[in-house]
């Protein structure tokens, strides 16, 4: 279902991928709880295939082996159920990557990151054999495989890439996918982000999801609470499968989001038109959708979205539209933390694009943190830049509150308020911005949380003056590292 099942006042997901779960628990205590972050999603927690060619790449974990066998390259069963705990108990929800609509590829073969054996070339997997995948009887395609993205019938039961499609409508498979699912409950997971959702039919998606027990009170979730449900569904405008297919189960990605913010950032359209970013852009219903600047997938520049996704490797842009997203009222927000690779660029493809995280052969380098608070060994941390960590805080501090009082210049300066908790102003114009501006707050002064934060007292960078009217004069340079101000209510000194 839709609610996300939050600790009160917190709002944002964090998706720490390829994280092992000794460093996400740490992550928990150290950073996400006290800075007001409201859960994580890990990478896939079962055994996967072990894909030695290209080497250990990301998407290993997208190939299952096994659902009993909780261990891979982030670590195993007992380590997870630790790190669920410790996030929990530090306010921070924790939601699993869950891959139940394929196994392995057809060509891979032979031990899973537990040590399983599996074949699937014969379609024998520790826990499924062949009548538990769809063939020739089910896959109206030659090959066996999606030949035809129009048809839905070929996307639902042929192989995704070559991927052995599994028959979600044998009771078997129901069962013991819901088992599966049951069992990560049972260990205080607050809800799951289902890959690959498009090529499941939805009836088989809600058989599976009638299964689920309720979220445990032991855990701190309340009584008769249903474990949150986002399906990951790239929509085309082309394709006939449409996110809204999979509404009565859950939550749908929405990849329109991170496509119009990254053509509206980089310059093809105008700020000013998201005076009514959200439904009135064609997206989905705000209590329907899941919302992201990049994802694990389009960051590596395929996937939905295409080239005009913003990544951390243009951060002064992914800053403004990460800022612009948690300012802003639509949609349940989900921040990417990427580890860094070194991308091989040729004829527009990058050749590096399966590289998988940081490791040491095959070994998942921990989380170092340098003494700014960043990260080490190749681990990224979006969200521990202080210009995203504070708009978190923004977003807690102004939730419950509408968009009110929006300012634009024409073009690409826009401000508005949050009800009488918050303002923003951001410059994407080629000029400064500089105008006395309504902020919906009460007279004082504010510290600006982008160029610094209110620290004992005091601000350690921009501070605000807000006057009796509410207005404030508010000059942004276009040339100034990060042309965005925000203000809130315990911003204030
Ligand atoms: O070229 C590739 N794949 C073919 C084009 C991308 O198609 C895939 C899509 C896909 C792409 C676009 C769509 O419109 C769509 O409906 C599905 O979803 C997947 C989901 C999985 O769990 C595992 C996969 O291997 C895939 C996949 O290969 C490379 C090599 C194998 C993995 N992979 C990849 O590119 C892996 C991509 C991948 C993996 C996990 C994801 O959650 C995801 O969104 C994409």
């Amino acid at each position: 279902q839709w609610d996300p099942n939050f600790a009160p006042g917190r709002n944002s997901i964090v998706h720490l991928f390829e994280w092992r779960w000794d460093d996400i628990a740490e992550e928990c205590e150290r950073f996400l709880g006290p800075m007001g972050y409201a859960g994580v999603q890990t990478s896939p927690v079962n055994e996967n295939a072990v894909i030695n060619n290209p080497y250990r790449p990301w998407y290993e974990r997208y190939q299952p082996v096994s659902y009993n066998v909780l261990t891979t390259r982030s670590g195993n069963e007992q380590q997870f159920t630790s790190m669920v705990r410790r996030c929990n108990a530090a306010g921070v929800r924790i939601y699993v990557d869950v891959v139940i609509n394929h196994m392995t590829g057809g060509g891979t073969c032979c031990t899973g990151t537990g040590g399983s054996s599996f074949n699937g070339g014969t379609k024998e997997y520790p826990e499924y054999s062949a009548r538990d995948f769809n063939g020739p009887e089910s896959c109206p395609s030659s090959s066996g495989g999606i030949e035809n993205y129009n048809d839905p019938i070929q996307v639902r039961n042929c192989e995704l890439s070559g991927l052995r499609d599994l028959a979600a409508g044998s009771d078997y498979v129901r069962t013991h996918i819901a088992e599966f699912l049951n069992k990560l409950i049972s260990l205080g997971v607050a809800g799951f982000r289902v890959d690959a959702a498009k090529h499941m039919w939805p009836g088989d998606m809600k058989a599976v999801l009638d299964r689920l027990t309720n979220l445990p009170t032991e855990h701190g979730f309340s009584a008769g609470a249903r474990p949150l449900i986002y399906q990951e569904v790239i929509e085309s405008d082309s394709e006939p499968i449409k996110g809204t297919e999979y509404f009565g189960m859950g939550r749908v990605t929405e990849f329109k989001y991170g496509r119009f913010l990254g053509e509206a950032f980089r310059g093809k359209n105008m700020l000013k038109y998201l005076v009514n970013w959200g439904t009135g852009w064609g997206m989905y219903p705000d209590t329907n959708s899941l919302v992201f600047i990049d994802n694990h997938d389009n960051q590596r520049g395929h996937g939905g979205g295409g080239a005009d996704i913003l990544t951390f490797r243009v951060s002064r842009m992914y800053k403004m539209a990460t800022a612009f997203m948690l300012a802003h009222p639509y949609g349940l927000t989900r921040v990417m933390s990427s580890y860094n690779w070194e991308q091989n660029w040729d004829g527009g493809v990058d050749r590096n694009d399966w590289i998988g995280p940081p490791n040491e052969n095959g070994n998942t380098l921990p989380v170092t943190i340098n003494p700014d608070l960043t990260c080490g060994n190749g681990w990224i941390c979006e969200h521990r830049w202080r210009q995203i960590y504070n708009m978190n805080r923004f977003r807690n501090v102004v939730s419950g509150t509408t968009l009110n009082d929006w300012w634009d210049n024409g073009s690409n300066q826009i401000a508005f308020c949050r009800g009488d908790k918050g303002f923003i102003a951001i410059n994407g114009d080629d000029s400064p911005l500089n105008a006395s501006l309504q902020t919906c707050l009460s007279a004082g002064t504010y510290c600006d949380v982008i160029t610094g934060s209110k620290e004992n007292g005091a601000c350690t960078g921009l501070s605000v003056t807000v006057g009796s009217d509410g207005k404030a004069q508010i000059s942004l340079t276009n040339v100034t590292e990060d042309p965005v101000i925000a203000i809130h209510a315990e911003s204030k000194l």
